[in-house]
């Protein structure tokens, strides 16, 4: 059997992390081979509620669990990890935009960039869930400066799984015959789903989605603003974010980040900007990414038309103003 692994989740008394827990515990992201260790990190009010958590670890009977460690101090839960699934902060409310949890939130992702830096391996591979997930990822990152920037990501696979959902069920088809959706930019509603450029495996062959649809309106209108805007309505639904689906992107991503996209397949993340595709550098913007040895790469050469342009533009200055109020959030 293979060295166990130090993982850690953060707000592990949370909704997400009871998902993403059982994910990994059963091996779905790191290999059915290989042994873990769960750092479970949440903030000291909720140590009861994670003792509960633990129990129920335990209560699995897991055999890749090889050890857990709550706690409630940055300094345990960093120590030489080598993967961070960065959850805990607060969820949005109904009525509120992600962005409102900027001042909330962001100094969370400060002091756990600070402790990144201080505790974890130099390798760690970062993913930050917890919104406004861009950019808390971006400060995150700059507050853990011996840390490669390329190791720091947000979550917008939700949204790609949400948009990847959609279009197979536009199409009457399965959803892995849908393949390369993109999402662009901020996860917000300022995002920019995009279909134009997926294809569907039809009967062997591959087609692309625009001429599948034979150019239905829907893909530049309803489809965009149905996915922009569907946290909200699970919120709307639920009374509470979501976090099963979460939990299931969480791993996604972390395990494309791991074992590497498919050949001819790319996923969307957030990562550092460039300045690809005209985009600000050095913001946390979401681009298709291929993934080859735990580093992305940005896909290039993608077509852009006027309306893309546009929508990416939008979502980029969004973005650029959430860094200028976070910048400030954390000099404070
Ligand atoms: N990127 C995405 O696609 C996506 C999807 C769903 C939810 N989210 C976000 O993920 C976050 C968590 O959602 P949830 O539903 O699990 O919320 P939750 O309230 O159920 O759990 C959050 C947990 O974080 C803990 N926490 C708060 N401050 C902390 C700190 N400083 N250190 C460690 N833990 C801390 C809380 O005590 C709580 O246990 C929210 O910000 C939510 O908006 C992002
Ligand atoms: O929408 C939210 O606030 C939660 C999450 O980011 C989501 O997309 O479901």
């Amino acid at each position: 059997m293979a060295e166990p692994i130090r993982v850690v989740v953060t707000g592990a008394a949370g909704q997400i992390a009871y998902s993403l827990i059982y994910m990994l515990s059963r091996g779905e992201v790191f290999g059915y081979d290989q042994p873990i260790i769960l750092h479970l990190l949440d903030i000291p009010p909720m140590m009861g509620v994670l003792e509960g958590v633990v129990m129920e670890i335990t209560d699995c009977a897991l055999p890749l669990v090889v050890g857990v460690v709550p706690t409630a101090d940055l300094s345990v839960a960093f120590k030489d990890v080598q993967a961070a699934f960065m959850v805990g902060s607060m969820p949005r409310k109904q009525g509120m935009e992600r962005k409102d949890l900027l001042s909330a939130n962001v100094k969370i992702f400060k002091a756990q960039g600070e402790a990144l830096d201080k505790y974890a391996r130099k390798d760690v591979k970062v993913m930050v869930v917890g919104n406004p997930a861009n950019t808390n990822a971006l400060m995150c990152s700059k507050y853990a400066p011996s840390i490669p920037k390329e190791n720091f990501s947000a979550m917008t696979r939700l949204d790609q799984n949400r948009a990847q959902a959609a279009v197979a069920n536009r199409l009457g088809v399965r959803i892995n015959q849908v393949k390369n959706v993109i999402i662009w930019g901020n996860h917000s509603s300022t995002q920019f789903p995009d279909a134009l450029n997926a294809t569907v495996e039809v009967g062997g062959a591959s087609k692309s989605v625009p001429q599948a649809l034979n150019n239905d309106p829907w893909l530049k209108e309803e489809f965009v603003t149905t996915v922009q805007n569907r946290g909200a309505a699970v919120i709307a639904a639920r009374k509470m974010s979501s976090a099963m689906s979460a939990a299931k992107a969480a791993a996604d991503h972390m395990k494309d980040i791991w074992n590497g996209t498919a050949p001819g397949t790319y996923t969307s993340m957030a990562v550092l900007s460039d300045g690809s595709y005209g985009v600000p550098a050095d913001l946390m913007f979401s681009f298709p990414v291929t993934i080859a040895n735990r580093e992305w790469k940005i896909v290039q050469g993608l077509p852009i038309d006027d309306f893309s342009r546009a929508k990416l533009d939008i979502t980029a200055k969004e973005l650029l103003e959430e860094k200028e109020d976070a910048v400030a959030l954390c000099q404070d």
